[in-house]
């Protein structure tokens, strides 16, 4: 599903508006959904309303009209004077009959629930004083919150945190998530995000025409590789994947597992001779081939029938790595390119983007951690507070004409042409020795089934979140290739494939 900035959504509104429809009719609706949500969460007792300046305020104002309507007790603190509101929310403010609690700490008492209604996507600048205050006083409380549109100091664009932010046990939010919702930290602040229809039109999003989606199958089912009933393993695609020296093997025997459990039909490793012997003994389905050189990878690749190449992992920082890449992306197959391969340009980005640019297949993806990230994109560490990881990473994919894949608990995956889509599914227990070589393999295996780029890649980091899901905790990356033919089982489901 689409994810909106916070100027989207003003758009989106402003459409809807431009249709036929008031912004008060918005707010009413998106109030009464906050009151429901209210009811749903609040154990008996008091609730207070902390409302805003602006039209989340009035937001908060309709829904304690609501409230008390529906027999519960509500008091409201408003920040700033009644007669300052404007528009919609000084009409949200007139249905409500009830007093105003100064907008101190004091006011806020020990009620059942907190519906934080201070700030919503209007947040233009840190919160500080009174409305800091607020914030803290709320989050050291313990009482439940219930926040409108978004927790009241996360920036809706960037889910950054601005000077403080409440954190909510829920948060209601209106006609499509904003990318607030999803990037870290903003992510963590909102607890279950429900999100409501206030009337707006879907159709608003032609016009509006968002580059920013959720990883979610909606967003490449029918990209999803199928094995043919006609079909062979040659169909299926070769994919391989370029092995380290003797000692740190490992890595891509773990993404030669991957990329074969993601539905490549034949995987090689390509292994230096020292190492032949181990690779071979701990392979079964996947092949050995002996490979030292960059123009040993080179010649093998001439053969296009490898169509896809994985190098990163445990490959080794330094000149030779930089050869083998060079040589991969040379020769034409669809490329990954993770760890050692992203760090052995640092320094040098541009020789790596030339070569992006130049190969005669634009399928690569470059899949970097943050430790990776500044390697190549010196300016766009996380130190960065100016810029979104949505930002950083879009930026990245335009200036090295790849799919850019930025690893972490909201993973980025942007296009060079815009599109981006951040995932939610990976639980905390995925971060652990080997399971970026696991995904490296998983997307090499994709690009094999010659499913584009911006998909596979997609489509890698959403398999790898499920499959660490399916594991479960105490999940090792070995885990991660057994538990997804399960994945696979849940997509065929969703695509309506027999099996
Ligand atoms: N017609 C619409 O546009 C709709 C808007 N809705 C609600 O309206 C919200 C957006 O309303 P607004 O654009 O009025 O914005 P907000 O209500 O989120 O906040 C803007 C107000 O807060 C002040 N402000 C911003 N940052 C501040 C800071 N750090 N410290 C102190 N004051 C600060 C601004 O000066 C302004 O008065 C949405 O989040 C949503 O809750 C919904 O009612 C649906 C319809
Ligand atoms: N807090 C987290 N929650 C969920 N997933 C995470 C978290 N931290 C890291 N990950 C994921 O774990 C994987 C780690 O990959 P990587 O950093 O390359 O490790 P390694 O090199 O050990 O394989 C990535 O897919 C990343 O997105
Ligand atoms: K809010």
């Amino acid at each position: 599903m689409e994810l909106l900035t916070p100027a989207e959504m003003d758009r989106a509104d402003l459409l809807t508006i431009a249709g036929g429809s008031s912004g008060f009719a918005l707010m009413l609706h998106a109030g009464r959904h906050v009151a429901q949500a209210a009811m749903e969460l609040a154990e008996p007792g008091p609730i207070l309303v902390i409302a805003g300046p602006g039209n989340n305020g009035g937001d908060g104002l309709i829904a304690a009209t609501e409230l008390v309507a529906l027999g519960r007790t509500v008091h409201v603190m408003l920040l700033g004077e009644r007669d300052a509101l404007k528009g919609d929310a000084a009409m949200a403010a007139r249905e409500w009959k009830g007093p105003l609690l100064p907008f101190l700490t004091q006011s806020i008492g020990s009620p059942a629930l907190i519906v934080d209604a201070l700030f919503g996507s209007g947040l233009n600048r840190p919160v500080k004083d009174q409305a800091l205050e607020i914030i803290e006083a709320v989050n050291h409380s313990g009482v439940p919150v219930l926040a409108v549109d978004l927790p009241s100091g996360i920036n809706g664009a960037t889910g950054a945190v601005m000077g403080a932010a409440i954190r909510a046990r829920e948060t209601v939010t209106f006609f499509r998530r904003k990318i607030g919702h999803l990037l870290l930290p903003g992510r963590l602040h909102c607890g279950k995000v429900r999100l409501v229809d206030i009337g707006i039109e879907p159709a608003v999003l032609d016009e509006i025409r968002p580059q920013a989606f959720e990883n979610d199958p909606d967003l490449w089912l029918p990209d999803f590789p199928v094995p043919r009933a006609d079909g062979h393993k040659y169909g299926r695609g070769h994919a391989v994947v370029v092995s380290g020296e003797l000692s740190q093997t490992g890595a891509a025997r773990l993404a030669a597992r991957g990329a074969l459990r993601a539905g490549a039909g034949l995987v090689t490793v390509a292994s230096p001779r020292d190492a032949l012997a181990v690779n071979a003994a701990a392979l079964t389905a996947v092949m050995v081939r002996p490979v030292d050189t960059a123009d040993e990878l080179g010649a093998m690749l001439a053969d296009r029938r490898f169509n896809a190449v994985g190098i990163g992992p445990g490959a080794g920082i330094g000149e030779a790595t930089q050869g083998k890449v060079l040589a991969a992306l040379a020769a034409g197959p669809a490329v990954v390119l993770d760890a050692d391969a992203l760090t052995s340009f640092a320094g040098q980005p541009e020789a790596l983007f030339e070569a992006i640019k130049s190969t005669s297949n634009p399928q690569v993806v470059l899949t970097p951690h943050e430790g990776e990230f500044p390697r190549l994109f010196s300016d766009m560490s996380n130190k960065n507070p100016l810029r979104s990881k949505l930002e950083r990473v879009r930026v990245a994919a335009q200036r090295s004409g790849a799919v850019v894949l930025l690893k972490g608990a909201d993973t980025v995956v942007a296009a060079p042409d815009g599109r981006a889509a951040i995932a939610c599914n990976a639980p905390p227990w995925l971060a652990t020795a080997g399971s970026g070589d696991v995904l490296t393999g998983i997307i090499a295996g994709l690009l094999a089934q010659r499913v584009p780029a911006f998909e596979a890649a997609c489509i890698g980091v959403w398999m790898h979140g499920e499959a660490a899901c399916e594991a479960g905790p105490g999940l090792i990356a070995e885990d991660l290739t057994e538990t997804l033919p399960a994945v696979h089982r849940r997509v065929y489901d969703e695509l309506g494939v027999e099996y």
